[in-house]
């Protein structure tokens, strides 16, 4: 079933692939990281009053179970490796059943969203055919939203901030700190504060003192440092 507001898309990679640029940070235990990001993200997301439901993306069983567990629907990765063809076909799939949806992408690594930061984006979103909201760092693309009867037209990948906006997408700039601090790599974890990041997420780099990041007061969220 649908519920009213946005239908949140949020792709999530199999978990043996899962953020190479952490590894050398974290070694083996990156799939458990991703997948403390992505439920973290996923809990975040389904708070948000805008949301209406939460679909995650993925071909990994572990991922689509947990999902399922936290009240999420699942959605075959049907992308085979493309993130764009991922999220673009699972598009299609809510939409071919469902014309009147509102959709909204969101990456599975943003471990200290605030649900609040969300409902800005997206009550921000709404007044645009299509929007996005660029990364931290300006140049990639977090949120990517399409209002209904408007096609998603996802171009995540390097650059992503500038093909979207020439995609016709509008560049979103309300002050939504946290749902622009995306986790890449080690200094991006760093810059967010112990107590804003998720509860599965803490307890990850709780199992791995050597490795706690910066203890800012909690629920800030630091301006992530340049990558
Ligand atoms: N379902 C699905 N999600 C993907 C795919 N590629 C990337 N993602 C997700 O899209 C978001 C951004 O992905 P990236 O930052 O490019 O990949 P990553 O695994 O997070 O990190 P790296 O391996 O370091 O590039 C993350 O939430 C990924 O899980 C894909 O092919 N299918
Ligand atoms: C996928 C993107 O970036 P990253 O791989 O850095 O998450 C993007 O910004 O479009």
């Amino acid at each position: 079933m649908i519920r009213p507001g946005w239908t949140v898309l949020v792709p999530v990679k199999a978990l043996h692939r899962a953020k190479t640029r952490l590894r050398p940070s974290t070694g083996r235990d990156t799939a458990a990281l991703a997948l403390a990001f992505a439920l973290d993200t996923v809990e975040a997301a389904g708070r948000a009053r805008g949301v209406g439901t939460v679909h995650v993306v993925t071909s990994d069983p572990l991922v689509a179970a947990e999902a399922v567990g936290m009240g999420a629907a699942v959605l075959p990765d049907l992308g085979g490796g493309d993130l764009n063809l991922a999220v673009s076909r699972a598009a299609e799939l809510l939409t071919g059943s469902d014309a009147g949806l509102g959709l909204a992408v969101l990456p599975a690594d943003l471990p200290g969203l605030a649900p609040v930061d969300l409902d800005l984006a997206l009550a921000a979103a709404a007044a645009h055919g299509r929007a996005f909201l660029p990364d931290a760092q300006g140049a990639g693309t977090t949120l990517l939203t399409a209002r209904a009867g408007h096609r998603l037209r996802p171009r995540y990948g390097p650059g992503s901030a500038a093909a979207h906006q020439a995609e016709g997408a509008h560049p979103l700039g309300v002050p939504a700190p946290t749902v622009r601090a995306d986790v890449d790599r080690w200094a991006d974890l760093r810059a967010l504060s112990h107590g804003s990041c998720g509860q599965r997420t803490r307890e990850w780099l709780d199992g791995h003192p050597a490795r706690r990041v910066g203890r800012g007061p909690p629920g800030r969220v630091a301006a992530p440092r340049a990558r």
